[in-house]
């Protein structure tokens, strides 16, 4: 397989960093006339080795068979509308964690709606950027509803420090490393506002739940959100400072100010599952609770009197 990675933020980066192990790969950064020294803006103190091939021209990345697409949720749609033809003999790899604020849907049905013959793939899982560019031993979740496919993509992806496991279940691997992101600012805000570790604690097992309740409800296996797209992520993800997600959770805390320009996919993703919740039916009150939260809507003690006054439940 031809490799290729369009997008040349921290994870594009990693990724290609890291599957270079295996062969030659293509880095399609927007950007990459602003590189210094083969080094992201994104991810310093990382450069690339020689077998990666760093272009600012997507046509360049487009001659690959296999396109991972490691960039923003919300920005994967313009993406592939500007891109030319010939998607569809390709294998299609989502690596971007979120649900579209428009569609209401996660990155594989948006390749699918654009190369419709394509069968998309998803790889997430816990992962640092900069873990994974440092070759530390990473484990991931491929997701592919076309086994044949997602074996061979589980063998061309891994490396001896990434491994990963096969799901045919798209969707709920979809789902679990783009809900784990609200879960996990949730959790910053927590601890950023300092009510401490146990009700962390209550507001990952409850935000794990809503999860749950959610992906199940739009067709995934329960299984997969216990897995390492769902469960795993989000203990990563709520637990560590170098999540950018719990930081923005941590910032909104203290009341501090968080920096713009940094990826937090957890806001937009608070607002979509708020959204899809309201539209089918399903009580979704942590992702409520986030959507206001950074909307600016809400404060932390009011969300923490909010959810605590909700109506006594069996669990
Ligand atoms: N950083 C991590 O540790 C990590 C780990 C796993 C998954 N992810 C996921 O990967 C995705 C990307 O995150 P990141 O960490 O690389 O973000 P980042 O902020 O480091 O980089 C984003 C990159 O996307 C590029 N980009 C944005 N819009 C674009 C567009 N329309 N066309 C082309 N390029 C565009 C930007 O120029 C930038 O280089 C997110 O969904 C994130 O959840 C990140
Ligand atoms: O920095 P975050 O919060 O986007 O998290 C990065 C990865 O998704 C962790 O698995």
């Amino acid at each position: 397989m031809k490799v290729a990675v369009l997008g040349g933020g921290a994870f594009g980066t990693a990724l290609a960093v890291s599957l270079a192990a295996n062969g030659p790969v293509t880095l399609w950064a927007r950007n990459a006339g602003a590189w210094r020294d083969r080094t992201c803006p994104k991810l310093e103190g990382v450069t690339l080795p020689g077998r990666v091939t760093l272009t600012g021209d997507v046509a360049e990345a487009l001659t690959a068979d296999t396109l991972l697409f490691a960039l923003p949720m919300q920005s994967l749609a313009g993406l592939l509308d500007g891109l030319p033809e010939g998607l569809e003999g390709k294998a299609l790899v989502a690596c971007c964690k979120g649900i579209d604020l428009t569609r209401l849907t996660g990155p594989a049905a948006i390749l699918a709606e654009r190369a419709p013959a394509a069968m998309p793939a998803i790889l997430t899982g816990p992962s640092f950027a900069a873990d994974i560019a440092r070759g530390l031993p990473t484990a991931l979740t491929l997701a592919c509803a076309d086994e044949a496919m997602g074996k061979a993509l589980q063998q061309a992806l891994s490396t001896p420090a990434l491994r990963l496991y096969r799901s045919r279940d798209v969707i709920g691997a979809e789902l679990g490393g783009a809900l784990k992101n609200v879960v996990a600012i949730a959790c910053g805000a927590c601890i950023g506002a300092g009510l401490g570790d146990s009700a962390r604690a209550a507001l990952m097992t409850r935000g794990f739940a809503e999860m749950t309740r959610l992906a199940v409800h739009l067709g995934a296996e329960p299984e997969t959100l216990a897995g390492l797209s769902g469960l795993g992520d989000l203990t990563l993800t709520c637990t560590s400072d170098l999540s950018r997600n719990y930081r923005f959770g941590l910032a909104l805390g203290r009341g501090e100010a968080f920096d713009a320009g940094t990826t937090v996919e957890g806001a937009a993703t608070a607002q979509a599952a708020e959204a899809l919740g309201r539209r089918d039916g399903i009580p979704l009150p942590i992702c409520g609770t986030v959507s206001r939260l950074t909307e600016g809507t809400l404060t932390v003690p009011e969300a923490m009197d909010q959810l605590l006054a909700r109506p006594l439940k069996e669990e």
